[in-house]
């Protein structure tokens, strides 16, 4: 047997959702850095799921199923209030969905049409599960969802209270773009291992929540704004990267396993970052990521990936460190779900095997004689 350790380079299923190919991503054939720059978010959850881009009425009774979606079981909001306030929102994301499941009576339904609206329910509560969340520990009121306003906005109006800047929005907007889907990535993989088995759609993205708060996947975005805070000032950069790389640490929001050559989403992060730093009149975080981008790649001729310049975005709108990974999580479940559905109609169990490296020919000693 040849291990592919990491499963490195292993092409595990066929897919028609995201391809990468030369360091170019597409989302069901449409270049991201067109998506990320022309469209919005719904737009391109509409066109994982369905392999096209929506019609104007399409589009419309989607923002409306959305908004219809959006509110969470009176139920679950009381359990969101007792969980201990110093949880992990990750942890709290991964329990809450896994919950959701008791109360849809179609969870254990596996029609297609069952299986498409559980995906746009997934995609619709888990923003208001983030939010009232975050409120909650805060010791403040979690605030419904408002129809009409469009999903972007609506996360950031039920984090904060009140209605975001157009700029916010936007910029919220194609974050949520460029982190909505990537091929065959180790939380789309566990999605699939799990559906795999036949298990229902909430299972698989239960998951893949669990697999995306990993700091090696979707939790390194939390860690790069640990590691700016840390870090604090430009002038300490140098020593304290240094001091990383010496001590074989991992520098968070560096390195991919499939681009060796950059990560096409982070250059429209890096601008973003730009624009909300000149405009909050705060450019630490930018002049900082920047300054470490060229560290790094001097040094160990790494490159930034989507999860690096996320960090600082995300810090600009007034985002806490800890709601990175769950807001990965809010964009990625259209691509996870969308998996899921590819899954399903065209299912094999997934089971590779293991090399078996362990002792052999044991025979077994009776517990009073070892
Ligand atoms: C949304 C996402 O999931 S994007 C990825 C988010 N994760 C991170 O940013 C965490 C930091 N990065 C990493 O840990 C890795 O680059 C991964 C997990 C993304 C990819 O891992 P792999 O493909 O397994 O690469 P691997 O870890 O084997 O690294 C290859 C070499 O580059 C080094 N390397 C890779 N990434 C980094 C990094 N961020 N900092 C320092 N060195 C690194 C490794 O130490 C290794 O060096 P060696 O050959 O001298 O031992
Ligand atoms: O593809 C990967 O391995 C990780 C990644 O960038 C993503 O999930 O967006």
């Amino acid at each position: 047997m040849t291990v592919a350790k990491g499963l490195e380079g292993v092409v595990a299923v066929t897919s028609e959702i995201s391809s990468i190919v030369d360091s170019v991503l597409t989302y069901r054939g449409y270049n991201i850095d067109e998506l990320a720059d022309y469209s919005t978010f719904e737009e391109v959850a509409f066109l994982l799921w369905n392999g096209r881009l929506p019609s104007k009425a399409e589009l419309d009774q989607l923002k409306r199923e959305l908004d219809e979606n959006a509110a969470i079981p009176d139920a679950l909001l009381e359990q969101l209030k007792i969980f201990p306030k110093t949880a992990h929102p990750m942890s709290v994301l991964r329990t809450a969905v896994s919950a959701l499941a008791l109360y849809d009576d179609e969870a254990e339904v596996q029609t297609v049409e069952a299986n498409r609206k559980k995906a746009i329910k997934l995609t619709a509560k888990i923003p208001t599960i983030v939010t009232a969340f975050a409120r909650i520990r805060q010791g403040l009121d979690p605030v419904a969802p408002k129809a009409g306003i469009g999903f972007a906005a609506n996360f950031l109006y039920m984090l904060n209270g009140e209605d975001p800047s157009e700029v916010a929005v936007k910029a919220f907007d194609k974050a949520l773009i460029l982190h909505a889907d990537h091929e065959l990535n180790a939380s789309t993989f566990a999605a699939r291992v799990t559906t795999g088995t036949l298990a229902d759609m909430y299972s698989a993205i239960t998951s893949a929540i669990s697999a995306l708060k990993g700091p090696l996947h979707g939790g390194a975005n939390e860690q790069v704004m640990a590691t700016l805070e840390d870090i604090g000032s430009l002038d300490r950069i140098e020593s304290v990267i240094q001091a990383k790389l010496d001590n074989k640490e991992k520098i968070m929001g560096f390195g991919h396993r499939v681009y060796k050559d950059g990560d096409p989403r982070a250059k429209h992060l890096r601008e973003m970052s730009r624009q909300l730093a000149e405009q909050k009149g705060n450019t630490l975080w930018y002049e900082m990521s920047t300054k470490i981008e060229q560290l790094v790649y001097e040094k160990k001729g790494l490159k930034p990936n989507v999860d690096f310049y996320s960090a600082s975005v995300y810090t600009y709108l007034g985002i806490p460190r800890d709601l990175f990974t769950p807001i990965f999580a809010m964009s990625r479940v259209t691509g996870w779900t969308a998996h899921v559905l590819e899954q399903y109609a065209n299912n094999r169990l997934i089971r590779p095997r293991a090399e078996y490296t362990g002792l052999t020919n044991q025979s077994y000693v009776p517990i009073d004689q070892r």
